[in-house]
């Protein structure tokens, strides 16, 4: 797992450790981690030009002593200082290395003289704001921070990329957006989440000591090696695998039923009971004739539904199923059970005006994207995509649920536990039919005995490792990075068992 957590505790163990340490040493910790990255990203660090980005707090100081020893390695080193004040002995610790410092900028206006050492250089390090920034950059940071970001040299930010808010990935205006963010003790969720994750580039940590003053994380993401579907053993026959019930599709929404079912017959499911009305109950059989089908007369009752379709060990419901009295009712009578529950799509808008049916002991799953869950909170869309991990949290808490909210960066939460925050996914993703993928796959995982938080957490990891897999091609002659295709729901089922092999 990778771990981070949030800035009131990073300072709590930076203190600890600081009260053990001589003044200054962690400073010349994290700085000389940083200056290890830089020199790794320049063809040289002799003769290279390095720019500073200096802000006034101590994320400016480890640029500048970072700089100071590139300086003695032979680099042209220059600093922008901005903003009313700058680290003192980190000034020193440059210019006796013989670095350069520009004037102060202070203000909207960025000098031509700094604007050009800014677009010229090999190197930028941004360390205008870390763990301290607060609220959107001013000025002059904006400005500095866009020049940096269009610039041809190789962009590396000082622990934090400056205007992400390092707790949360929030971004108020602009950030830089660096190639390479070196961080400082642990991660940070910012560096994680969207949409601060995206200004990151590769995220390299480089450890100063902070381990045992560390608490509990607030965030982590997972390895590889963390992720554990349910093996089958010898003796496991389809019941013991586990069933999944699927309530999804209606006569006007089929595709929903087909993709939801196929995420669950390539997610180990031991059987699939599918159910609804006729159109869809066909297409599935033909589709995925390794499932069990049941028709739902129309008007026949959630709770007789659910005595027809017969045992299950975790339901399914929503994909296309509508939104109206009869998919009420199957939600009802799935939720009223002592089943896992995983609630999706049409089934979260029924949510939004039942809330009262998630008090229930049994496991509940709700995977909604920033609308759905928007409309659940009684919040905008883009507030919710603005500040994911703050209401992913909130809903966990509110509706007593793990809650996974689909997005760039997926988060799973669960209340009083770290929230997982999903690394496999892909841009590939944003494609109709996905969301009916993940919800049978992670069913499934339900099914097979995983906890909510396992299920959704891991079924999103295979999820987008699969979408990764499904539109990789052959590595294109003389770039050595694959070529990529785009891909259809279809594509990421057909590509699930290979997620898996990679896991194993
Ligand atoms: N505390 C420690 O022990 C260590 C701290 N380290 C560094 O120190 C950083 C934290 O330093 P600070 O607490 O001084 O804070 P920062 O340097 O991250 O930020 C504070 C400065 O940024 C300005 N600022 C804040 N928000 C702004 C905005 N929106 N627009 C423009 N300016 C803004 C403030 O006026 C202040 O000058 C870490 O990120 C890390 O880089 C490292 O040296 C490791 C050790
Ligand atoms: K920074």
């Amino acid at each position: 797992m990778r771990y981070a957590h949030e800035v009131g505790k990073v300072r709590a163990a930076e203190g600890a450790l600081m009260a053990r340490l001589p003044e200054g040493a962690l400073m010349q910790r994290a700085a000389a981690g940083l200056a290890a990255v830089c020199a790794r990203m320049l063809p040289r660090v002799y003769g290279a030009d390095v720019v500073l980005l200096v802000g006034g707090g101590d994320n400016g100081g480890d640029a500048l002593y970072a700089g100071a020893r590139l300086a003695r390695r032979g680099a042209r080193v220059t600093a922008v200082p901005a903003g009313s004040r700058t680290h003192r002995g980190g000034l020193a610790a440059l210019r006796a290395a013989g670095g350069r410092v520009l004037d102060r900028v202070d203000g909207e206006a960025v000098s031509p003289s700094a604007a050009a050492v800014i677009e010229t250089a090999d190197l930028i390090i941004d360390g205008l704001t870390g763990i301290g920034g607060t609220g959107g950059l001013r000025e002059p940071h904006a400005t500095l921070a866009v020049l940096a970001s269009q610039a041809t040299g190789v962009v590396v930010a000082c622990d934090v990329p400056s205007g992400v808010d390092a707790s949360s990935g929030r971004v108020d205006g602009v950030a830089v957006h660096a190639d390479v963010t070196v961080t400082f003790g642990t991660y940070k969720p910012g560096l994680l989440i969207d949409p601060g994750a995206a200004c990151c580039g590769v995220v390299e940590l480089v450890d100063i000591g902070l381990g045992p003053d560390l608490p509990d994380p607030d965030v982590v993401a997972a390895w590889p090696v963390d992720v554990q579907p349910p093996e089958p053993r010898p003796e496991s026959d389809k019941y013991r695998r586990g069933v999944v019930g699927i309530l999804a599709g209606g006569e006007d929404f089929t595709g929903a039923a087909v993709l939801c079912t196929g995420g669950a017959v390539h997610g180990g499911a031991g059987m699939v009971r599918f159910a609804s009305v006729e159109h869809p109950v066909e297409l599935v059989r033909h589709r995925w004739p390794e499932a069990v089908t049941t028709v739902l007369p129309p008007g026949s009752g959630g709770v007789k539904a659910l005595e027809r379709i017969g045992r299950v060990q975790a339901w399914v419901v929503g994909p296309g199923l509508g939104t109206g009295a009869e998919a009420e009712s199957l939600l009802e009578a799935t939720l009223n059970t002592d089943l896992p529950v995983l609630v999706d799509a049409d089934g979260l808008t029924v949510l939004a005006r039942r809330r009262d049916l998630l008090r229930r002991e049994a496991p509940t799953v709700l995977t909604p994207h920033a609308g759905e869950l928007g409309r659940i909170l009684g919040v905008e869309r883009e507030l919710v995509e603005a500040r994911r991990l703050e209401h992913v949290r909130r809903a966990a808490s509110e509706l007593s649920a793990t809650v996974l909210l689909k997005g760039s960066t997926t988060l799973v939460a669960e209340e009083d536990r770290p929230v997982r925050v999903n690394p496999t996914g892909t841009p590939r993703l944003a494609t109709a039919g996905t969301g009916d993928v993940l919800s049978g796959l992670i069913g499934a995982l339900l099914a097979g005995g995983m906890s909510g938080l396992d299920a959704a957490a891991s079924g999103a990891y295979l999820h987008g490792l699969a979408a990764r897999i499904a539109s990789r091609g052959p590595v294109r002659a003389g770039t050595g990075h694959p070529s990529e295709a785009p891909i259809s729901a279809y594509d990421v089922i057909g590509a699930l068992p290979e997620a898996f092999r990679a896991l194993s």
